[in-house]
């Protein structure tokens, strides 16, 4: 049998995520990329009244219908209304200077813009259009009473903006999952070695949308590991390990995990990441997710990158989208799939950086993505798309991706 494929461990992970129900109210100027729960009627209608859409003068388009530059039509001005000014009635056969934003005086339909006139009192106006131009009308973006923006929308700078004209200042959106991390290793608990996994992790883990906690490191002992796990779980949507799932004498997650009926442990295709495991604990009745990661600092990204941005991704019951991109140079191929630390060139494609180590965390570093180069066996050519995985998750939504 050959080992499981990147898809295969992927979807395997998929499989045992449900999305996450919790839902919280939060200020809209707290709401930046945050998941609508809830559809979101409009209270206001945008724009909220009819306003003008150019600096000039409000008149009845009929009182200058014939208006031109040979023949131009010369009204009195009985008023000045400016943005934010109460109403004013247009007398008939008058104008009323307006300017952008103001609203539009009761029984005007047409501004004539400055640009048209001789901009005095009275005001000669050279040229006439039809009833309604450079009239902004109430509601004829948004209805009061429609839905703005619904369940579901990823709010963006727009949707906060939106939210606001449509007068919501709170909005109901789905809860960020929490996400445990939790790293093993005694070396790292008595810190002969930094413990870089929990912050590479927790950073990319709320980059996706994720409320991570910090749970580790913890030891190699079987019984403290068994325990933090436990209580890691209780509290959160989504449990990542790293380290402990090779093959050495210490490799606790495995030892602890490997006989649970709900684990899968086993070599995927890919480089680096080889080692992984997934599975579910029961915490308060609730079957949580396990994802065990390898603990080396490249396999632990490379892996949380393919594996858990989808994870949390689906637990904000949003669909996870595979991002792909063109490669600008033959890359060579093997057996199982490779991943690449790359830049984009100015021609828009990527470009691995030269001297890939296989776990040089310095390149991950400099690198903006990772290439997953399919499992081809053999050289894969400049100009073919591949799947990458962008190494700044908080922008693994937009769709430059
Ligand atoms: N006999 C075999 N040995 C190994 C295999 C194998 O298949 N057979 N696989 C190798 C591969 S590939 C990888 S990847 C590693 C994965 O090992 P573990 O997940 O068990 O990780 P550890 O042994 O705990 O640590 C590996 C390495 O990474 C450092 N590390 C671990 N955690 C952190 C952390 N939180 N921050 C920074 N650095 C960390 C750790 O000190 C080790 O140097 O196994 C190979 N061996
Ligand atoms: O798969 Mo491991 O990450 O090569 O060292």
């Amino acid at each position: 049998m050959p080992d499981p494929s990147v898809e295969d461990h992927r979807a395997r992970i998929l499989a045992g995520i449900v999305p996450t129900a919790a839902t919280e109210r939060i200020a809209v100027v707290d709401a930046l990329g945050r998941v609508l729960a809830e559809d979101v009627a409009a209270a206001l209608s945008v724009p909220p009244f009819d306003h003008a859409a150019m600096d000039g003068f409000a008149v009845r388009a009929a009182d200058v219908a014939t208006a031109s530059d040979a023949a131009p039509v010369v009204l009195p001005v009985a008023a000045a209304v400016a943005a934010g000014d109460e109403l004013v009635d247009l007398p008939d056969g008058a104008a009323i200077r307006i300017m952008t934003g103001a609203p539009v005086p009761p029984g005007a339909d047409l501004v004539v813009p400055f640009e048209w006139t001789d901009a005095g009192d009275p005001v000669t106006i050279g040229r006439s259009a039809p009833p309604g131009r450079h009239i902004r009308r109430a509601g004829e973006d948004v209805a009061a009473g429609e839905v703005a923006l619904g369940a579901g929308t990823r709010l963006g700078p727009g949707s906060l903006g939106l939210l606001t004209s449509v007068g919501a200042s709170e909005v109901v959106v789905r809860a960020r999952p929490r996400v445990a991390i939790l790293s093993t290793g005694a070396e790292l608990v008595d810190g002969h070695v930094p413990d870089s996994n929990s912050i590479t992790l927790a950073s990319a883990a709320r980059g996706a949308g994720a409320d991570p906690v910090v749970r580790g490191p913890v030891s190699d002992d079987p019984a403290a590991f068994r325990a933090r796990l436990l209580a890691a779980a209780a509290d959160s949507d989504l449990v990542v390990t790293t380290g402990g799932v090779s093959a050495g004498d210490h490799d606790v997650v495995k030892a602890v995990l490997r006989h649970e009926d709900d684990f899968w442990f086993g070599p995927v295709a890919m480089k680096p990441g080889r080692p992984q495991g997934c599975g579910h604990l029961e915490a308060d009745g609730r079957r949580v997710p396990v994802v065990t990661l390898p603990g080396t600092p490249i396999a632990a990204l490379a892996s949380f990158l393919l594996y858990v941005v989808p994870a949390i991704t689906a637990l904000t019951g949003r669909e996870w989208r595979r991002r792909s991109a063109e490669l600008a140079t033959d890359v060579t191929g093997t057996d199982r799939t490779v991943l690449l630390p790359a830049r984009r060139d100015d021609t828009g494609r990527w470009q691995p950086l030269p001297g890939h180590a296989g776990h040089s965390q310095r390149l991950l570093a400099q690198a903006d993505a990772l290439l997953v180069v399919p499992p081809r066996g053999r050289v894969v050519p400049a100009g073919t798309h591949v799947e990458v995985l962008t190494l700044h998750p908080e922008l693994h939504h937009e769709e430059v991706w």
